[in-house]
């Protein structure tokens, strides 16, 4: 028996929803995993808290009909797991999937909100105007390919797969039908592991307006920044066995997550918005120092284990203790004294907590979901701290030798999901150096700076030559 309205009777009262919203004042593009755990929840805890029942989610599906196949069957409802609490979730209503009228949902003027987890690629200038970025950017390169065993991701090859390019050209023409409309403010949120995400997704958008709408959306909307935080790895079928055993129905939308969740939000709204305050999220004056903090620490650190621990799980690659000291260097020499603004924070608790929250043997974090689609995550996660350390005449060691693993990893692995693929590949046998200095010229990830850089591009191929001779174990002490 499935998960729906009509079953809710069946799952355990302290597990049914907060909140069954009456409007959908939010629009979500890219409802993945991520989504549901995180921005769904707070805004479901909102309603709860305020009475304020207008906040229903319209969830709308990029890449395939995956998920909407899987949560309209069941009203839209889903589980999610966090620890040992389990909550069944209210706050989506309704899920679009490519071909139904988003830009009309868009244009409702009970729409104040749109937000959007589509990825760093998602960003590229040639996605956001509509154009495939390259083969590999279409049904393969989706982050969670990868993760074959993702059975509840619409990123995987679908029906409408290959349909997913243009998130922000879908987004521009909604905002079109909306100015036509006149139907009033709006507040677009990029919630994706990105640096200054809003001004961003701003930037994007202006570039795909003819002058008129910019006009209005200049006048009409913001795009605030946001720091999102809770690992969230894909579903795997397991996870749905589990949980039908555990609330007593069938959900296949449900997402398993970490009980820590973190929202900091630039406080810039156009107009009205879910109390997502009352919720836990922080409403500050500026995300930065929060958003380089977490993108550096916790997701550069992600990366590393990604190409540098040889582990399946990431939990796995932090129960090495040799390992462990690795990220402990890498986060205290190279990558915390790149940050400021954080007068006053514990930001050794925070990297302790980073570490605990990694161990979590609750959560099976694939690092190779966390591999894909490096060239769109090293240049905010590594390269960018990199610069501030050589700016300072310091030598960032640790973080040239993720780097040299993540060109080990492009130049060697089986299957790559990169939108850049087919110019990261290798052929094997070139040596080191040259490969270093390949790489090092694609300017899209490293800027024109890196490769003149000689002590970055010493300490990368130092690096890679010897993870190439001893598979680096050495290194990481
Ligand atoms: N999973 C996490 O732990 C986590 C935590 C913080 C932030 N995030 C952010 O959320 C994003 C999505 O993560 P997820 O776990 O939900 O992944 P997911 O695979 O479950 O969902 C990804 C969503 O993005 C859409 N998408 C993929 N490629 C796209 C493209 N090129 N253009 C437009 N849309 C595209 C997909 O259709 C899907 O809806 C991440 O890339 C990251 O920026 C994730
Ligand atoms: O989701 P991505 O692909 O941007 O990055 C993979 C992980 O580093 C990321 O999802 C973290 O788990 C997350 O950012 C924690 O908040």
């Amino acid at each position: 028996m499935r998960l729906s309205r009509a079953t809710l009777s069946r799952v355990a009262p302290a597990a049914r929803p907060l909140a069954l919203p009456r409007l959908t004042g939010v629009v979500h593009l890219g409802i993945g995993a991520f989504h549901r755990a995180h921005q769904a929840v707070y805004t479901e805890r909102a309603m709860a808290a305020t009475g304020d029942d207008r906040w229903g989610i319209c969830g709308v599906s990029q890449r395939s009909t995956d998920v909407a196949e899987r949560l309209r069957p069941q009203d839209c409802l889903y589980a999610v797991r966090a620890g040992d609490e389990v909550r069944v979730v209210g706050s989506v209503r309704e899920v679009l999937v490519p071909g139904d009228d988003l830009a009309a949902r868009l244009a409702a003027p009970q729409t104040a909100v749109v937000t959007l987890t589509i990825t760093e690629q998602g960003y590229r200038r040639g996605q956001a105007s509509g154009q495939a970025s390259s083969p590999a950017s279409g049904a393969a390169s989706g982050p969670a390919s990868g993760a074959a065993s993702d059975p509840a991701s619409d990123a995987a090859s679908g029906p409408a797969a290959g349909a997913a390019a243009g998130a922000v050209g879908r987004l521009v023409a909604g905002l079109r039908a909306r100015a036509a409309a006149d139907a009033g403010p709006l507040t677009v949120l990029s919630c994706d592991n990105l640096p200054d995400n809003g001004a961003t997704l701003a930037r994007l958008v202006a570039e795909l307006c003819e002058p008129p709408l910019l006009a209005w959306v200049e006048e009409n909307v913001t795009f605030p920044a946001t720091m999102v935080d809770r690992i969230v790895p894909a579903t795997t079928r397991a996870d749905l066995d589990d949980m039908a055993a555990r609330l007593g129905v069938r959900d296949l939308a449900a997402v398993v997550t970490e009980p820590f969740a973190q929202w900091v939000i630039e406080d810039r709204f156009a107009g009205d918005r879910p109390a997502w305050d009352e919720a836990g999220a922080l409403l500050v004056e500026d995300v930065r120092p929060y958003e380089r903090m977490k993108l550096r620490l916790l997701n550069g650190s992600h990366s590393a284990i990604a190409y540098l621990s040889g582990a399946a799980l990431v939990s796995e690659a932090v129960g090495d203790p040799a390992f462990a000291g690795f990220l402990r260097r890498l986060m205290d020499d190279d990558l915390s004294p790149t940050l400021d603004g954080l007068d006053g924070f514990d930001l050794a608790g925070y990297k302790e907590s980073l570490l605990a929250r990694f161990a979590n043997p609750g959560l099976r974090h694939r690092v190779a979901q966390i591999a894909v689609d490096g060239s769109q995550k090293l240049p905010q996660r590594l390269l960018d701290p990199a610069r501030d350390r050589l700016a300072g005449g310091h030598e960032p060691r640790w973080i040239a030798l993720a780097v040299a693993g993540w060109m080990r990893h492009v130049t060697t692995a089986r299957e790559l999901h990169d939108p850049l693929a087919d110019r990261l590949r290798g052929d094997g046998t070139a040596s080191a150096a040259a490969t270093v200095h390949r790489l090092l010229a694609i300017e899209e990830i490293f800027g024109a700076d890196l490769r003149e850089n000689e002590v970055f591009t010493g300490l990368v191929t130092d690096a890679l030559e010897r993870l190439t001779a001893d598979g680096g174990r050495a290194l990481l002490s």
